[in-house]
């Protein structure tokens, strides 16, 4: 094989290269080209010589300074932190105030000026766009049927204003309506009564008794009371009356109505308020007295639906929050046609926090002049000004200082760090058995709330806008049941809702405005009970806010706390500058005087919301969920068919419908009905006090008549004293007179001359003393009954005086004294032909009565008494035998046995 033959050649190889590791003299490092390139630059650099070195210098002093200063900066990081800032408020202030102190007094009054003419000028009254456009202005107030009792009308300025201090009732306005004290001199229908007496509702609240008569009698009102003082009673019971009247005139058909409505800031005091006048108006009902009124709850969350039974009849009463309320008529499912009455509870806070607008749409939908009702337990004087100037010759009623808390509830503020809050809160809850509220701002910090007291074992529940609307009537119901122990709430449960006996408020976060704070204390302390309302507060809560909590607490007389104490209002009275709360007030009123040439020249001018001004940030409560600003409305400036401006609300109704509406309008506003009840007489009493017809006709008259008087006393006098003697004497003993009649009754005497008679009656009827005379001469053989004895005669009186006079020589007439006359001076008047005035002769038909009905003697009487003991003494004697009787059987029974 050829290539086994192939010889391998040798090849010389190179020898290898031999390395010299330890040879460190050529040995080169490696070195980065980035190293290298700095290393390069550093070399330039050095090569520019001294200059350099200074730049180099200034950079590392420039390093220095800015460390210094971030050094400098951290420290006063640390400082501020460590710094309250209740004292840095105060160093705000403090500046402030020294600003203002350079400016003139002038300046001041000037910005202040300038302030409220802002305020003033962009503010429109609360009036329908219709009745603005077209300058409507009414001077009357409502006309009403209702009137005081006459001894009420006729009590003095000085008698009334003496019942005002008694109750520390401040009144405003023109000619302002009497207080009543009473429930029956206010008319209140009896059924009601009766229902009041069973809610142990007695007497009336003094904001009821200036406010109940003052809305009787139609007067456009402002109420102002502490919380839980009866506000509703006093705005429900003049609509149910007004509701109860139209009614009564002509009975509502469906598409009716309302008569009057209440509006509301929440739902939840829609519905209490709906639940109060439904069981009013129930208990009219049931009376058979008075007609069945339909009251409609008109509040957002639920379905109109469920109340289809209401709206298939016509509607008396609508009980709304703002919203649904302006919804309801948009779609035209009632109409305001004959609404003549409008409240807002909680007015303030409507006004104020964003419903203006809604509120403004409602009253675009009234027809004719309504009376106007506002009602709050604060009433920032801004808002009570503006109201004023919107309603119609008002009355403002105050019980206190619109704004003052509750002075039955004990207030405390403690100082709590925000992160010890939840756990104070457990112990706080010891303080007082349930049921317990617990308030808090924010809807996530209620949720938070009513977790941890869910997890501590604490039956709690929460309330807050963002719920659902069952899940807010299942708070309520299972707080208001006693089901559950604690209620954690936002402001939506703050104003107006009246649970039962709630024993301890505990506000976990101060509000930031003190009305709120007024309204959450209020839950507590109602309707004369007392509470406690314990507050918590720390740096977080803004100092203005606290200032307003110590001028409260002080105002009350309640302890204020060192840390507040400790606080200063270094703007001198003046305010915290939201313009509302608390002290606030003082700036009200000051800014109220210097201005007050010019809101008289403003009169007639419109006015702003304050936030439109920039005064106050305007805000729509996210708590009041209903709450929805008022659709953009076109104004048409064309005159429509009916008169005025404005949409047409008019063109959607069916001509026809509308017209039997209109006729049925009329009818009813030209019928005449009473509903009052009768006027009670006056109490004993004020008849005390009132001076007599006598005495105010003494004041009057003349020397003569004088004289003529004072001898009618003496000559009384006489009598009396004469009448006292003989009834101290023994042989004074018969009780009756019998009136000796000679002969079979012939016809009276000739009556003596009218003229006499008429001056006799000329007196107030009712208060006249002595008899009366016969009204005419009577043929002597006719038959004389009551018509011709007088229409003063009670039905029965007459006749019984006709038998005295002709057939009775048994005829009694009533004791001695009981007339102010002898017997014999009655005897002569008899013999002249009179018979007893109305009210004498009542009491002696009752004497009469009650003698004929006594039928024993006292004789007959120890007679019948013995007979009852003979009588009780047989039976007991067959008693005891029938005993004796059972008891041998038994015993003999029992021997039988034994054997
Ligand atoms: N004349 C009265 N006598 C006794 N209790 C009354 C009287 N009038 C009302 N009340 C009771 O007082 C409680 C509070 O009444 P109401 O809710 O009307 O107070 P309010 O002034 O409207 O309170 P708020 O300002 O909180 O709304 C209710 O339970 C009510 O039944």
């Amino acid at each position: 094989m050829p290539s086994s033959s192939t010889t391998r050649k040798r090849v010389a190889r190179s020898p290898s290269p031999t390395y010299k590791l330890d040879d460190e003299e050529d040995y080169q490092p490696f070195v980065s080209v980035a190293q290298r390139r700095k290393e390069k630059l550093a070399k330039f650099t050095s090569w520019a010589g001294p200059s350099t070195q200074s730049a180099k210098r200034r950079q590392q002093e420039q390093q220095e300074t800015e460390d210094a200063e971030k050094e400098q900066e951290r420290e006063r990081e640390q400082a501020r932190r460590e710094r309250t800032l209740l004292v840095e408020a105060q160093e705000v202030l403090s500046r402030k105030a020294a600003e203002d102190a350079q400016k003139s007094e002038l300046q001041k009054a000037q910005e202040m000026d300038q302030e409220i003419l802002d305020a003033i000028k962009s503010r429109r009254k609360l009036a329908s766009d219709l009745e603005l456009a077209q300058g409507i202005q009414y001077t009357e107030s409502l006309n009403t049927s209702w009137r005081p009792p006459r001894y009420i009308r006729e009590r003095s300025d000085a008698d009334n204003k003496r019942i005002r201090d008694k109750y520390h009732i401040l009144v405003e306005g023109e000619d302002v309506p009497p207080p009543i004290e009473h429930f029956v001199d206010m008319k209140v229908p009896e059924p009601l009564l009766d229902l009041f007496k069973a809610n142990r509702i007695v007497s009336p609240t003094p904001i009821q008794l200036q406010g109940i008569p003052a809305a009787f009698a139609g007067r456009d009102l402002i109420g102002i009371a502490f919380t839980g003082s009866g506000k509703t009673l006093c705005f429900c019971l003049p609509l149910i009356m007004m509701a109860l009247e139209e009614e009564r005139k002509l009975p509502f058909v469906r598409g009716e109505g309302p008569v009057g409505v209440i509006l509301c800031p929440s739902r939840e005091l829609a519905n209490q308020t709906y639940d109060n006048v439904v069981s009013w108006c129930a208990a009219l009902g049931r009376s058979g007295k008075y007609p069945q009124l339909n009251t409609l709850l008109c509040i957002g969350g639920i379905s109109m639906n469920e109340q289809a039974h209401v709206m298939s009849k016509g509607i008396h009463i609508v009980i709304a929050t703002p919203g649904r309320l302006i919804d309801m008529l948009e779609k035209r499912k009632f109409t305001f046609n004959n609404c003549k009455y409008l409240c807002m509870d909680e007015a303030d806070r409507m006004i104020d926090l964003g419903f203006e607008d809604d509120v403004r749409n409602i009253m675009s939908f009234f027809k004719a002049q309504r009376q106007t009702l506002l009602f709050s337990a604060t009433m920032p004087k801004k808002i009570q000004d503006f109201a004023q100037q919107s309603l119609i010759r008002p009355v403002l009623v105050n019980v206190g200082r619109a704004g003052a808390a509750n002075l039955d509830v004990l207030q405390v503020v403690e100082y709590v760090k925000q992160e010890a809050k939840m756990v104070y809160l457990l112990e706080c809850l010891q303080k007082t058995a349930p049921p317990v509220i617990i308030f808090s701002e924010n809807k996530n910090e209620v949720d938070d709330i009513q977790e941890y007291l869910l997890l501590k074992g604490v039956e709690a529940v929460a309330i807050h806008g963002s719920k659902t609307q069952e899940e807010r009537q299942y708070a309520i119901k299972s707080f208001k049941s006693g089901a559950k122990d604690v209620m954690v709430a936002s402001g939506v449960a703050s104003k107006g809702l009246d649970f039962n006996d709630i024993q301890h408020v505990i506000i976990f976060t101060m509000p930031k405005e003190i009305e709120d704070y007024v309204h959450q204390i209020g839950r507590t302390g109602r309707s004369g009970r007392t509470g406690i309302a314990t507050t918590f507060v720390n740096m977080n809560t803004p100092e203005p806010t606290l200032l307003d909590l110590k001028y409260l607490l002080l105002e009350a007389g309640q302890k204020v706390p060192p840390f507040l104490a400790t606080i200063e209002d270094t703007q001198g009275g003046f305010g915290t500058g939201n313009g509302r709360g608390g002290r606030t007030l003082n700036r009200d009123y000051v800014i109220i005087i210097t201005c007050q040439h010019i809101t008289l020249l403003l009169a007639s001018m419109a006015f702003v919301h304050p936030s439109r001004a920039g005064l106050v940030p305007r805000r729509a409560s996210p708590e009041y969920s209903d709450y929805r600003p008022a659709p953009p409305r076109h104004i048409d400036e064309t005159p429509r068919q009916g008169g005025g401006y404005g949409p047409s609300r008019q063109g959607y109704e069916p001509r026809q419908n509308h017209d039997m509406m209109e006729s049925r309008r009329v009818q009813r506003a030209s019928a005449v009905v009473d509903i009052w009840p009768p006027s009670p007489k006056a109490p004993a009493r004020e008849i005390s006090r009132k001076k007599s017809k006598r005495e105010r006709s003494r004041s009057l008259s003349t020397d003569s008549s004088e004289e003529e008087y004072r001898r009618r006393k003496k000559e009384r006098k006489r009598r009396r004293a004469a009448r006292r003697e003989r009834s101290r004497s023994p042989d004074d003993a018969d009780e009756w007179v019998v009136k000796a009649v000679s002969a079979p009754a012939v016809a009276p005497p000739p009556i003596p001359p009218l003229a006499d008679a008429d001056a006799e009656a000329g007196s107030d009827s009712d208060d006249s003393l002595g008899p009366q005379p016969l009204v005419k001469q009577q043929a002597a053989t006719k038959r004389i009954d009551e018509r011709e004895y007088g229409g003063s005669l009670l039905r029965g009186e007459g006749s019984a005086m006709a038998a005295f006079l002709q057939d009775g020589t048994e005829s009694r007439i009533p004791r001695r004294g009981e007339i102010g006359l002898t017997s014999d001076e009655i005897a002569q008047f008899e013999n002249a032909g009179y018979v007893m005035s109305g009210s004498r002769h009542r009491r002696m038909n009752a004497v009469r009565i009650r003698k004929e009905n006594q039928v024993i003697s006292a004789e007959e009487k120890r007679g019948i008494l013995k007979l009852q003991k003979e009588e009780r003494e047989r039976r007991e004697a067959i008693l005891r035998e029938e005993f004796s009787e059972l008891v041998s059987e038994r015993l003999a029974a029992g021997t039988t046995t034994r054997q």
